[in-house]
């Protein structure tokens, strides 16, 4: 088992795949842990050297105390990506996780040569949205909002149909408060507009069709942004694309791939 040590807690990491293959790192969303990608991962070129972290209180890393920033999150990877010698990295980030890897593509050009924005935005939500989330989980706990939360992150015949749905919520509601109340502060701070209009590096965009957390007008706004950047949609798929449609969603990421990074 692998690990980052801060001074102020371990983080988790995950480190597969050829040493000398082409370099792909995974940040993932609010709520889930590394398994985020676990029935993505099988289905993507088996040349890749594979990285996956959990963020603070998520996963079996540290909860180090709320509030956290986009800043000190970009500087957990980046201090990943130097700490196992990283070059010429892929980013590919859902969500808050794309917000990570517009963050760490501005302030490190040099080690990140291409980027895939999943279900993820420039800004993402209002201060005030996040704060009453916030407010509303030091209270309560995750539990109450997870019906809520899991109609954003999965379409209805999913929620109905799939036995193994039980397990997000799961994955969710077992999120540290204080990982997941400080990882909402972060958003709430997090507007990248102008560093991300600013990339210069080939970017893929994606989008659930049917995501209620991170809606495709939103996602594609952020596309926008980025000159040359390309926005795809995955049918069928809510704000977790890799776990509900990951045959979709490896197409278009393994298609990406070999055309940015041979
Ligand atoms: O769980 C949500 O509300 C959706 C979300 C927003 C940012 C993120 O990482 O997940």
């Amino acid at each position: 088992m692998q690990f980052l040590r801060r001074p102020d807690a371990i983080l988790h990491i995950s480190d597969q795949g050829p040493r000398d293959g082409r370099v792909v790192m995974f940040a993932n969303s609010l709520g889930t842990d590394l398994r985020v990608w676990d029935l993505l991962l099988p289905l993507l070129p088996a040349d890749l050297r594979v990285i996956r972290f959990d963020k603070p209180g998520h996963g079996l890393s540290d909860a180090s105390p709320a509030p956290y920033s986009m800043e000190g999150l970009a500087a957990d990877a980046e201090a990943i990506c130097e700490a196992l010698a990283l070059q010429n990295v892929t980013f590919i980030g859902l969500s808050i996780g794309g917000l990570i890897g517009q963050a760490l593509a501005a302030k490190r050009p040099d080690l990140i040569q291409a980027l895939v924005l999943m279900d993820t935005a420039a800004k993402i939500g209002s201060a005030q949205m996040w704060n009453s989330r916030i407010a509303a989980v030091r209270e309560s706990g995750l539990e109450p909002m997870g019906p809520a939360i899991m109609e954003r992150w999965f379409t209805a015949p999913y929620r109905q149909e799939r036995p193994e749905f039980a397990l997000w919520t799961n994955m969710l509601t077992r999120t540290t408060v204080e990982g997941y109340t400080g990882c909402c502060a972060a958003i709430a701070g997090a507007d990248l507009t102008e560093s991300t209009r600013a990339l210069q590096l080939p970017v893929l965009v994606l989008c659930g069709d049917q995501d209620g957390s991170t809606p495709p007008e939103l996602v594609q706004a952020t596309a926008d942004l980025i000159t040359g950047a390309e926005f795809r949609l995955v049918p069928e798929a809510g704000h977790i694309p890799c776990a509900e449609q990951p045959e979709a969603t490896a197409r278009l990421i393994t298609d990406f791939l070999e055309r940015t990074t041979r």
